[in-house]
């Protein structure tokens, strides 16, 4: 389609266009197919580096694609593949962050995948800033990405279909608010800041009770906005039912919607999920105190495409995860 478009312009104004611009930031490597639909597609970025992006069908026809903000991850959390990669002789390195995607390379994986599901469904329905990578360490192209995506001269959504998830750097955080009206998503994954420091370090940095007092005050500045936070149900770390009542608490104020987020395993890691008996009591705990809440299943897991999977499939051979003292009973049980 490009070609042709450019077949139709003249050829001094293409070649000085090519002086200037770039016509393509990804080269297409492979897509992949999970037994449920849900299909991961590889890109080749020009240095050489690979990025993921998730194309998700949803229920009520409808698509979601969850594209990345950065290849690899500098935030280390103890339960997501991406940041973490084998090396060759198999043992288990942090991959951390390799670099930031530009603003094109971010909007390309939507534009791919809009094309791919054009002889399809038609086209997709959300977007979300949940595949590899932190989009709030990367706020200046993930901005205007976002941006770009709602533009009606872009892909033309509607902010509210347009999700960027951060994992709580709280200054990126309130400037997001106040410089892009699409929603926002908090990773929680925690109910207290002992076990949140060990499963996402960035909270030695802003803790909870920085980031949830910050999101109240932000959000009581905007009208009918939510926020949406993620909890990740980590078998015996995070799933107890004083876990449920502490979130409760912890959220009382900041106008929201919980996702309780079926873990996602890959090898080397310690974790497991908590069973689905579980989860619709901890579910039922916070709809019984009026909270918003809904449990959301892995999808394309078998092809490691399923949140926090993404990174280099089967990779990983031998746990890193350094399991503090009073958690180890949690993990070994
Ligand atoms: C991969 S992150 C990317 C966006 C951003 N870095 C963040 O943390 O919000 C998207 C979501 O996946 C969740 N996640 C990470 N690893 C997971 C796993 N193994 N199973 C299920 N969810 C996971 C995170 O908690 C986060 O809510
Ligand atoms: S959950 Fe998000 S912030 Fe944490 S390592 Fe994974 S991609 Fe990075």
């Amino acid at each position: 389609m490009l070609s042709m478009t450019l077949q139709c312009l003249n050829k001094d104004f293409v070649k000085m266009l090519g002086e200037h611009a770039k016509f393509k930031a990804l080269s297409l490597e492979n897509i992949l197919t999970a037994s449920d639909g849900t299909r991961k597609i590889l890109f080749r970025l020009d240095d050489g580096l690979v990025i993921e992006t998730v194309v998700i069908p949803c229920d009520r026809g409808r698509t979601t694609v969850c594209v990345s903000s950065q290849v690899g991850c500098a935030m280390n959390c103890q339960f997501c593949f991406t940041g973490r990669q084998a090396n060759i002789f198999h043992i288990e390195t942090l991959m951390g962050l390799k670099r930031h995607l530009s603003t094109a390379e971010i909007v390309e994986q939507a534009v791919f995948a809009q094309r791919l599901l054009t002889h399809e469904v038609g086209s997709f329905t959300n977007v979300v800033f949940m595949g590899m990578g932190e989009p709030l360490q990367n706020i200046d192209s993930v901005i205007k990405a976002a941006d770009i995506m709602v533009h009606d001269q872009g892909l033309h959504f509607s902010p509210r279909k347009v999700t960027v998830s951060t994992s709580g750097l709280v200054p990126q955080l309130k400037r997001f608010l106040h410089e892009s009206n699409c929603a926002l998503a908090v990773s929680l994954n925690a109910t207290t800041d002992e076990v949140r420091n060990w499963i996402m370090p960035i909270n030695r940095k802003y803790n909870l009770g920085l980031l949830l007092q910050t999101l109240r005050e932000e959000l009581g500045l905007k009208n009918s906005y939510k926020v949406l936070f993620e909890y990740v149900m980590l078998d015996g770390v995070n799933d107890s039912v004083d876990d449920a009542y502490r979130l409760i608490d912890l959220v009382q104020g900041i106008p929201c919607k919980i996702n309780l987020i079926q873990f996602n395993p890959h090898c080397g890691s310690l974790f497991r999920p908590t069973s689905t008996e579980k989860m619709i009591k901890f579910r039922n705990i916070l709809a019984e105190a009026k909270c918003v809440v809904f449990m959301r299943y892995s999808k394309g897991d078998d092809q490691m495409a399923a949140c926090g999977q993404l990174g280099k499939p089967g990779a990983i051979q031998t746990p890193l995860i350094r399991v503090p003292e009073q958690f180890k009973m949690a993990v070994n049980a």
